[in-house]
C-alpha cells in the first residue's frame, strides 16, 4: 500500500524549535554530546475535561525518526547564522540518530502524568527530535480523543469523518483523518486518506450538484442513475419537507427500485435536525424504504449530536467535520517533553522540574507504566508508574497509593499487571512494525472497553488512578527535599 513516506516526499529534520539547535551546539561545544539523557513525554490534562485520552500519531514519529538527515542546504543555512560551531556542523552532517525509543501503542486510553513515550539516547539526539516528537503525538491523540466522543455520543451509529475542507493544512486533513479513523470513525470524505491509509473513503452530494440542474428533481434523478447501488440522496436544498424528501421518494421509486437496488440514503444539512428527521423516518417508512438510512451533518459535535438523540431523533449516520477535524471545543492537546534523568560514570541520576504548581512538578528517572486489570472482569484498575527495571509481581497482593494523598490506599489482589510501552528503537533502529490501522481501531475500541463507565462519562468523569510505586514515589521525595528552599 502507498503510505505517505516522509523519507521520499520530505525531509522534515529542519522542522524544529530553533533552541533544540542551539542547545544541541552548546551539548557539543561543552563536550556532552554523548552523555546519556532519558526524555518523557506526558500531558497533563485530558482535552474537553475528558477521563482519558487516546495514544496516536507513533506511526508518523517513526517515518521522522527513521528519516533525520541534514542536507547540504541545511548546514549551509546553519553555517549562515553564523552562530554554530564548524565542529558542531560537521556532526550533524554526519548526524545519525542512536537513541531507544518506548511508546504507548496507538489505540491505547492514556491518562495524565504518565510517560507515553520515553526517549533514551545521546542528550543532544534525544533533545533534538523534542518538537516532532510532541507535534505527531499531540496532533493525532488530539482528534482520536476528540473523536471518540463524538463515537461515543453516537451511541453506536456509524460517524462519517467530513473534514478535510476546514481542516488546518494538509496534515491536519489527511493525518487528522487517519486519527480519527483511530478514534472510531467509520469511513472518511478524505480520498487521499484511502489511499494511503486504507481508511474506507465515502460520500454523498454537495448542494452544488443539486443547484446545478434545472430542478431538484432532475439532480437527483441523474444522480440515481449513475449511483443506483449507493445513492444517497442530498434533501435540504430547498425544503426538506415539501420538495427534497417528496424528490427523493419519487426518484427512489422511478430509478433506483426498477433497476433491483434499494435507496441507500437521504442527508440533512440544515435545520431542526430533530423534527426533520422525525417527519422524514414517517414519509420514507409510508413509502415503504424502512431500510433508507438517515444521514445528519451541520456543525455537529459530541453534544448536539447526545442532545437531538435524546429529543429522539431518528438519525442513523452522522457526518462530522469542522469541530471534528479542529477539535474546535479543545484545539490543545498539552503534551510536553521533559527531562527524567541523565547518566553519571554508567549510573542513572534522577532529574527532577520543581513548580510551585504541584501539578507541573514531574516524574523523576527511568521509568516504565503497568496497567493493572482485575482478572475476573477485565477492568482496569489503575496505572502505576514505576521505576524502569521495577516488576509489578501479579501472583501477589500489590498495594497502590495516591502519591498526593498517601494515606488513601488499596491492596489489589487478583489482577494481572500489563506493562504499556512497546520498544519501538533500539539504538536508533526502528524494530516495532505499526500494526494496520483496522487492527488499532479496533484494539482501541477494546481497550476503551476495559475503562468503567464512570471513567468514560463526559461531565466530571472519575479520576482513574495513575499511581507512583513505592521506589519511585521515594526518589521523587527525596529530590523535592533536596530542592525545596
Ligand atoms: N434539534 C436540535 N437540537 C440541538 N441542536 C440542533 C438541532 N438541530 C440542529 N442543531 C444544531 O444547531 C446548529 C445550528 O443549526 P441550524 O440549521 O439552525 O443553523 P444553520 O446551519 O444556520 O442552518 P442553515 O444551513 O439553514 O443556515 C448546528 O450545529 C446544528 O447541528
Ligand atoms: O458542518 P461540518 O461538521 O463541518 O460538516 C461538513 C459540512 O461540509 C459541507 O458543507 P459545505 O457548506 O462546505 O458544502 P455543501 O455545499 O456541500 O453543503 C457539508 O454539507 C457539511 O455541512
Ligand atoms: O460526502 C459528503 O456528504 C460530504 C463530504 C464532505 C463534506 N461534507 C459532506
Amino acid at each position: 500500500m502507498h503510505k505517505i513516506d516522509f523519507r521520499e516526499k520530505r525531509n522534515l529534520t529542519m522542522l524544529t524549535d530553533f533552541y533544540e539547535l542551539t542547545m544541541a551546539n552548546g551539548y557539543f561545544e561543552n563536550g556532552l554530546k554523548d552523555k546519556i539523557a532519558y526524555f518523557d513525554m506526558f500531558f497533563r490534562e485530558v482535552p474537553d475535561d475528558g477521563g482519558f485520552a487516546i495514544m496516536a500519531g507513533v506511526e508518523q514519529l517513526m517515518d521522522y525518526l527513521k528519516s533525520i538527515k541534514f542536507e547540504d542546504e541545511d548546514i549551509d543555512y546553519l553555517k549562515s547564522k553564523n552562530i554554530f560551531s564548524s565542529g558542531f556542523l560537521e556532526y550533524l552532517k554526519n548526524f545519525s540518530f542512536s537513541c531507544d525509543v518506548w511508546a504507548v501503542p496507538e489505540g491505547t486510553p492514556i491518562f495524565p502524568n504518565e510517560p507515553i513515550l520515553i526517549v533514551k539516547g545521546p542528550i543532544i539526539e534525544a533533545q533534538f527530535i523534542e518538537t516532532m516528537v510532541l507535534l505527531t503525538i499531540n496532533h493525532q491523540s488530539l482528534i482520536a480523543t476528540k473523536t471518540n466522543r463524538i463515537v461515543r455520543a453516537a451511541q453506536g451509529r456509524p460517524i462519517m469523518e467530513f473534514g478535510s475542507r476546514r481542516a488546518q493544512g494538509y496534515d491536519g486533513a489527511i493525518l487528522g483523518a487517519r486519527a480519527a479513523y483511530i478514534g472510531g470513525c467509520s469511513g472518511t470524505a478524505c480520498t487521499i486518506t484511502d489511499r494511503d491509509f486504507g481508511i474506507p473513503a465515502l460520500g454523498t452530494m454537495a448542494h452544488s450538484w443539486v443547484q446545478s440542474f434545472p430542478t431538484e428533481l432532475d439532480a437527483f434523478r441523474a444522480y440515481a442513475r449513475i449511483y443506483p447501488s449507493n445513492c444517497t440522496i442530498l434533501v435540504d436544498t430547498y425544503n426538506v419537507l415539501k420538495s427534497g424528501i417528496p424528490n427523493a421518494i419519487k426518484v427512489f421509486e422511478e430509478e433506483i427500485i426498477p433497476r433491483g437496488f434499494r435507496p441507500a440514503g437521504i442527508r440533512i444539512d440544515s435545520g431542526d435536525i430533530t423534527y426533520l428527521s422525525n417527519i422524514a423516518r414517517k414519509m420514507l417508512d409510508n413509502a415503504g424504504f424502512k431500510d433508507c438510512k438517515i444521514v445528519a451533518s451541520n456543525s455537529l459535535d459530541e453534544y448536539v449530536i447526545r442532545d437531538i438523540l435524546i429529543q429522539g431523533a431518528k438519525v442513523d449516520i452522522f457526518g462530522v467535520g469542522e469541530r471534528l477535524i479542529t477539535s474546535k471545543s479543545e484545539p490543545v492537546f498539552g503534551g510536553v517533553y521533559k527531562l527524567a534523568a541523565v547518566e553519571e560514570d554508567g549510573k542513572i541520576v534522577s532529574k527532577i522540574k520543581v513548580s510551585e504548581n504541584v501539578a507541573k512538578i514531574t516524574n523523576p528517572s527511568f521509568k516504565k507504566v503497568y496497567r493493572l486489570f482485575r482478572r475476573d472482569t477485565g477492568k482496569a484498575i489503575a496505572d502505576v508508574i514505576t521505576l524502569a527495571d521495577e516488576v509489578i509481581d501479579d501472583t501477589k497482593p500489590y498495594e497502590i497509593f495516591d502519591p498526593v494523598h498517601t494515606w488513601k490506599k488499596q491492596v489489589v489482589t487478583n489482577f494481572h499487571a500489563k506493562p504499556l510501552h512497546e520498544k519501538i528503537f533500539e539504538k536508533g533502529r526502528c524494530i516495532y512494525e505499526s500494526p494496520n490501522l483496522k487492527y488499532i481501531s479496533e484494539y482501541c475500541r477494546d481497550q476503551i472497553d476495559t475503562l468503567w463507565e464512570e471513567v468514560l462519562r463526559f461531565e466530571n468523569p472519575h479520576k482513574y488512578y495513575v499511581d507512583l510505586s513505592r521506589p519511585l514515589w521515594e526518589i521523587k521525595q527525596k529530590l523535592l527535599q533536596e530542592y525545596s528552599y
